[in-house]
């Protein structure tokens, strides 16, 4: 049976005492609101991980937001799976959007990443979307099939098993822009049906699949009501405690 997960992404946000802070009030918050099959995962930046893994017991886990592809080594600057690991950090973020945008992340360094994640005992939220041209001329499911096969289509079974994707089409994040809940449902279909065809029903049954993109209380329970949207990767919403409580709600109703 699939996992129902509400994952925060706080991006490039929040000092070190707003983070601290911020992630107690959503300790105590969630608490009162998880049922026990659902989860909720703050993903921060890396100077907060190591506190957080240890305030958030087992009502919030703990992401990080990228990782370096290789194991070790000479790369300045970097931070690697085993790294963010060894802080008690269960899952990481790879290939959203702005990644693929400004760092320049291709399909296959995100392959390599998410093989690099897997090897650490990591699970990845991995993400995958269209941009507005894509979705205007019509490319939109090829250009999301690409990503799904060069990406993770190569792992076995038994790490695709671990794995998380989002969907989040680039022109909704940050925008106030949402996908509908028939727009939404539809591309969650289609990627259930391309990891059908590669891994099997079962495999395609049990994959968590999140919808990102100006998700927030207002709009979370249509978009969850969805049969194959397993939850949500929220940005913005993230950052109050009592909007990313009140989505984590959405998945109860
Ligand atoms: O990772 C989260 C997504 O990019 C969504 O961001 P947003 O909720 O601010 O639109």
């Amino acid at each position: 049976m699939r996992k129902k997960i509400v994952a925060g992404n706080w991006k490039m946000n929040l000092d070190y005492n707003e983070g601290v802070s911020l992630f107690s009030e959503i300790v105590n918050m969630v608490k009162d609101e998880r049922k026990g099959d659902q989860l909720a995962v703050i993903c921060a930046p890396f100077i907060h991980l190591n506190s957080l893994a240890k305030l958030g017991g087992t009502d919030v886990a703990i992401g990080a937001q990228n990782i370096h592809n290789k194991e070790s080594g000479a790369y300045t600057g970097e931070i690697s799976a085993k790294m963010i690991k060894s802080v008690g950090v269960e899952y990481v973020i790879l290939g959203h959007s702005e990644r693929r945008q400004y760092q320049a992340e291709s399909d296959e360094l995100l392959a390599a990443k998410t093989k690099t994640a897997l090897a650490n005992d990591l699970k990845p939220i991995f993400c995958i979307g269209e941009t507005l041209d894509e979705r205007n001329n019509g490319s939109y499911y090829e250009v999301l099939k690409k990503q799904l096969v060069h990406g993770i289509f190569s792992l076995t079974e038994e790490d695709f098993r671990k794995v998380v994707i989002a969907y989040e089409p680039v022109w909704a994040i940050g925008t106030g822009l949402t996908a509908s809940p028939e727009q939404a449902q539809d591309i969650h279909a289609f990627i259930r049906s391309e990891i059908e065809a590669n891994y099997g029903f079962n495999v395609a049954d049990d994959t968590t699949i999140l919808y990102g993109g100006s998700c927030n209380p207002t709009n979370a329970a249509s978009l969850f009501a969805q049969k194959d949207i397993d939850g949500g990767l929220i940005g913005g919403a993230s950052l109050k405690s009592r909007d990313f409580t009140d989505i984590i709600k959405a998945l109860n109703s």
